[in-house]
């Protein structure tokens, strides 16, 4: 697992322009892409999601879900991305095909990716690097803390928060096998040329 993993936020792309908008960044080569909907309600979650899920298989990107494993299950989704208000990976894992992803949110908690991966976690994410518009609340994560995981993981690991063309370098370079981004791909004008800078940079390193 490596490359770009691209989060849809309903709040700064909405209705179609969504899909417009997903659909450019697949076109510039998103490798994953995490529906993630704090907005909607579970009948109109369904169909965007399936929309999505389709757009995803035309590209051939994995289509994962944020949040929901329900919704994981129902769209056959790629996989499904669980924080720690989310429903728990054995829970999860008893759930779901076996061989639907599940990755890991974890902060700045290197013994929280550890326990992840033992439990069967098949990535984990640290964040957030950079400050976050979208996510402003969201703690700090260290490169150090990354390059630590990279170090003694063997699961993929991803970098999330605040991430942009400009900064994206630094957390590939301490060991970022994937970088997750909303803002730094969806709030751009021109989508899917940023989306080709983010690849480039996978194919310098
Ligand atoms: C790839 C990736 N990394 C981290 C998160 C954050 O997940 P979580 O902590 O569950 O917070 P919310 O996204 O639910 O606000 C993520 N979604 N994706
Ligand atoms: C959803 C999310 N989780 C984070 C974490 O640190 O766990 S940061 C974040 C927001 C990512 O959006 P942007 O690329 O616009 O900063």
């Amino acid at each position: 697992m490596r490359g770009l993993y691209a989060i849809t936020d309903p709040y700064l792309t909405p209705g179609q322009q969504l899909f417009e908008a997903v659909e450019a960044a697949l076109r510039g080569g998103v490798s994953y892409l995490q529906y993630r909907d704090k907005l909607h309600e579970a009948g109109d979650r369904l169909r965007i999601a399936q929309e999505l899920r389709a757009l995803c298989y035309d590209y051939g990107a994995w289509f994962i879900v944020n949040d929901d494993v329900a919704l994981t299950k129902a769209v056959q989704a790629h996989g499904v991305h669980l924080g720690r208000e989310d429903m728990p990976l054995e829970e999860a894992r008893e759930l779901l095909d076996p061989d639907t992803l599940i990755g890991v949110s974890c902060y700045n908690d290197l013994a929280r990716a550890r326990a992840a991966q033992n439990a069967g976690a098949d990535y984990v994410a640290f964040g957030r690097f950079f400050a976050s518009r979208t996510k402003p609340q969201a703690q700090p994560a260290s490169l150090e803390t990354l390059r630590q995981a990279r170090a003694e993981l063997t699961i993929p690991v991803v970098a999330i928060g605040g991430i942009t063309t400009e900064n994206a370098d630094v957390v590939i370079d301490a060991g970022a096998d994937v970088v997750a981004v909303i803002q730094g791909l969806f709030a751009q004008p021109d989508i899917e040329a940023t989306a080709r800078q983010f690849c480039q940079l996978f194919q310098k390193s």
